[in-house]
């Protein structure tokens, strides 16, 4: 049944865009990608003329058949990529059904039997070809680890990617494969599955013409070697290319021009008494005089409104919508028409693997994308172990008098402030992955449960081995409690004051845009967090109106923490929040309500709000990928 491949066709296609009057001159939170992506309400016929809805896409029909290309072709604004978007369930339309092998389908089915390869090429950089088609045969195949190997295999052969299988796929930053390999590896991440449809727009963008035609005759031997559908949108192909298309697709303005073979588009051009010289790639030539096409499909349109239409010639479409425009038998006459499919696909009812498989494997793939990135990990890494020692260079050996507490609570203060100031470097590789994330969890990949898990594990190990190269030199060089317990008290803290501030890059890299938003959105709350923490107004002194910010600021716990474990007991003084009035350690202790006890309970608060904040994140993420998914 499979190899009998999916017929896709698109009936009375209708897409408006809602052209906002003006936009607000602060207005900061756009969706990805643009203005309105979701289909807008029906809109009443004052409306539907108005300046301020685009009609991108005007009644189309279309055809694409198994073992066959469909190209989608015309100049830049035709309609082609929203075409595209809607063939690949990604855009709804105001009207207008979308059938497979004749049959109505879920679009989240459909999602699981297609792939779709978007303009850019959304990888990662640092993986190399053979891990990215590796990796995404693990999430979305359930094999045996030799059969994945072996198919990852001769796909890269398919691919005509052997010679740079173990280079690093790179991008604009990092040297890596060409550019027209890349846009082959993103295929390849699209057919790993082997879906019935593949859709791709522009696959050819930014390519010479070689590495174009390259693309184009690997997409047709797939098609013809395994009955696959595909359609692509594509501008100016070459003549060897054109010739590779089975059916052509000619748009403008949001209309089909013409639905039928190249030679087809050759004689309907000539029928328009335009001069098509011998030699001349038709569909350039025809793209080249739209103008004219467009004039003439205008009056054959008129023309035509003033036939009678037979019943006969209304079959396929026309039943379904119960309407059928003239230009859309004119485009529907030219298809070649062979015996109709109407055979059942079988989708894929659940994900490929178990949560826990999934975890596994984003984590696995985590973790090379972290200690791949030098700038992440290796400076960092010196960061840190530098920032330690210089640290504890000058507050060498610190007194257990009233001065040497005060530089005590000082040393804090500006450990808490330096940790907090290094985290947003990891937002440009969330932002990253977020994009990868919809697309991925948008066709049914993985669950973004396990994704959210992977998340948080990952980061883990990491961030130990940080807060280990920062708190030993350190630690011992001012001469802090030299119990053991204390050591790994304060070891923990440190871990978990990174942790708390990944998870707070997290949870906010799921909400923004883009980072320059990010970046000021994390260092506004980190800083509100930090002013509210208890350490430069007391607790006491807060006003009520502000108060809940201390409840919610996740750094007054570090702060506690450090006290708490430098004072408590010691019989040393401290200068806490008191203004010039000094007191012993013990006494703002017991004000404070903190004691030795209160040691680990502080730790497992710090624990529950970084959970929170892991749980908000995955919440914002699921809502994120789910409104892109259906
Ligand atoms: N979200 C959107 N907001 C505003 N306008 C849009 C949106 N999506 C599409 N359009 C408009 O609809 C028209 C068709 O866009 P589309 O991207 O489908 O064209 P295209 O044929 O793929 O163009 P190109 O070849 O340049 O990529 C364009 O005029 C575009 O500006």
């Amino acid at each position: 049944m499979k190899n009998q491949g999916c017929e896709i066709e698109a009936i009375g296609i209708s897409y408006k865009i809602f052209n906002q009057k003006r936009e607000h001159p602060f207005k900061i939170f756009t969706k990805d990608h643009e203005i309105d992506q979701e289909p807008v309400q029906k809109l009443s016929d004052s409306e539907e003329t108005s300046p301020r809805v685009k009609n991108v896409l005007k009644n189309v029909y279309c055809k694409a058949k198994p073992w066959e290309i469909l190209a989608i072709v015309g100049p830049s604004g035709a309609g082609k990529s929203s075409l595209l978007e809607i063939l690949a369930a990604r855009l709804t339309p105001q009207s207008g059904s979308i059938f497979v092998n004749q049959n109505p389908v879920n679009k989240a089915q459909f999602k699981k039997v297609s792939g779709y390869v978007t303009q850019r090429d959304t990888l990662f950089p640092l993986l190399t070809v053979e891990e990215t088609l590796m990796f995404s045969a693990k999430l979305r195949l359930k094999l045996p680890r030799a059969q994945l190997t072996s198919k990852v295999k001769c796909l890269i052969k398919e691919l005509g990617l052997e010679h740079v299988s173990r280079t690093r796929v790179g991008d604009d930053r990092v040297r890596g494969i060409s550019g027209g390999e890349r846009r082959r590896v993103s295929i390849g991440v699209d057919v790993i599955h082997d879906p019935e449809v593949l859709i791709l727009d522009e696959p050819t963008s930014g390519l010479d013409s070689t590495s174009a035609l390259q693309i184009i005759d690997m997409l047709k031997v797939m098609a013809e070697t395994r009955g696959r559908t595909i359609i692509l949108s594509i501008h100016q192909p070459g003549f060897r290319i054109v010739k590779l298309f089975n059916s052509i697709l000619l748009m403008a303005d949001g209309s089909v021009l013409h639905h039928g073979t190249v030679d087809q588009l050759g004689v309907s051009v000539r029928s328009m008494g335009m001069n098509l010289p011998v030699h001349v790639n038709v569909v350039e030539f025809a793209i080249e005089s739209i103008d004219t096409i467009q004039q003439h499909s205008k009056v054959l349109n008129q023309e035509m409104q003033k036939l009678v239409v037979s019943p006969k010639r209304v079959e396929d479409g026309e039943s379904r919508t119960g309407k059928l425009t003239l230009q859309q038998l004119f485009q529907q006459s030219k298809v070649v028409d062979e015996e109709a499919i109407n055979v059942k696909i079988e989708f894929p009812f659940d994900f490929a693997n178990s949560r826990f498989q999934e975890t596994l494997v984003l984590t696995h793939r985590f973790s090379k994308n972290i200690f791949r990135t030098k700038e992440l990990f290796a400076c960092r890494t010196v960061q840190m172990l530098v920032s330690g020692l210089v640290l504890g260079s000058i507050f060498y050996r610190v007194k257990d008098d009233l001065v040497g507490s005060e530089e005590r609570v000082g040393l804090f203060a500006f450990t808490l402030t330096f940790l907090l100031s290094s985290t947003t470097e990891a937002l440009p590789i969330f932002l990253q992955e977020r994009e990868i994330l919809t697309k991925e969890t948008s066709c049914g990949s993985y669950r973004v449960s396990s994704y959210a898990i992977a998340n948080g594990l990952v980061y883990l190990p990491f961030l130990l081995i940080l807060a280990t190269l920062f708190t030993i030199p350190l630690y011992w060089l001012v001469g802090l409690n030299p119990n053991f317990a204390a050591f790994m008290h304060f070891l923990l803290l440190i871990w978990l004051i990174l942790y708390t501030a990944n998870s707070v890059v997290v949870c906010f890299s799921a909400l923004v845009p883009n980072f320059i938003v990010g970046n000021s959105v994390i260092s506004g709350v980190m800083g509100s967090f930090f002013l509210f923490s208890g350490y430069f107004i007391s607790k006491h002194e807060i006003p009520n109106y502000w108060i809940f910010m201390h409840y919610i600021s996740l750094f007054k716990y570090p702060f506690e923490g450090f006290l708490i474990n430098e004072f408590s007991g010691s019989g040393k003084c401290l200068q806490y929040m008191m203004g010039a009035c000094i007191v012993s350690a013990e006494d703002v202790l017991k004000e404070e309500g903190y004691g030795e006890e209160s040691r680990w309970r502080n730790l497992v608060i710090m624990v529950g709000y970084i959970l929170v904040y892991r749980f908000i994140s995955y919440v914002i993420l699921r809502i994120r990928c789910s409104s892109r998914a259906v």
